[in-house]
């Protein structure tokens, strides 16, 4: 698996700003929107393409395109949805399909409570959207259901990683020279409730209110 964490004074401040547990909603979201852009730069730096002729106003010349099969997005519900928006504008003609997953708080067990994805991911790009990389759970859950459907290579983009989540995912996910993560920053640990310390809270929460 290979383990890219962003380096930039500029991704320090926004992450700073999310942790602060006195930042509004509308700002976290907006600070989640902005951190995703800058992620999903690097995450796309092997994005598949081709190339091929272009004619501008002065000559033709051969330029890159973006390849077929269309890459894949597949955000985990709900908290990465927050990263979607930050996603599709920098690959526009990306396909997107969804995952509603939720960790129970108490048992940290995994509910898989939606899907809508393609049926066949055979050969296809996945972008796979989360802010928080805890124990690891979730993640591995929603790798496996998208190799169950095909899909072989994954690279997953989130904001925070915890070490015991990484560790969880080198250990619980089969094929991980196929698996990239991507990560604004990695923090230190988990508190005994399985939070990122120091963390930014329940990123579901903080995007879009208390879950009952
Ligand atoms: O690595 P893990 O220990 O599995 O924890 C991480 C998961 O927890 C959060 O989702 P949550 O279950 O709170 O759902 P939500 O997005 O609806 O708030 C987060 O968005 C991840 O999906
Ligand atoms: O710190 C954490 C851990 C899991 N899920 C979150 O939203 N935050
Ligand atoms: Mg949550």
């Amino acid at each position: 698996m290979r383990i890219k964490v962003l380096d930039h004074p500029l991704v320090d401040h926004k992450i700073t700003v999310l942790r602060d547990k006195n930042t509004p909603s509308p700002i976290f979201r907006q600070l989640v929107d902005e951190l995703v852009t800058l992620l999903a730069y690097e995450a796309t730096r092997e994005i598949r393409v081709e190339e091929r002729e272009v004619e501008t106003p002065i000559t033709k010349t051969v330029g890159t395109y973006i390849s077929s099969p269309r890459p894949l997005v597949v955000p985990i519900l709900r908290a990465g949805l927050g990263m979607l928006e930050g996603m599709t504008r920098l690959i526009p003609t990306a396909e997107v399909g969804f995952l509603g997953m939720a960790r129970n708080e108490e048992t940290l067990d995994i509910v898989t409570y939606a899907e809508r994805l393609p049926e066949d991911l055979t050969g296809r790009q996945v972008y796979l959207l989360d802010p928080m990389l805890a124990t690891g759970g979730t993640l591995i859950e929603a790798i496996k259901f998208l190799r169950k459907r095909g899909a072989e290579h994954i690279t997953c983009v989130c904001i925070l990683g915890a070490p015991e989540g990484i560790e969880a995912l080198k250990a619980g996910v089969e094929g991980l020279e196929n698996v990239d993560l991507f990560l604004a920053a990695q923090d230190e640990r988990l508190n005994e409730k399985s939070y990122i310390v120091p963390g930014l809270g329940d990123a579901g929460d903080r995007l879009y209110g208390v879950a009952e």
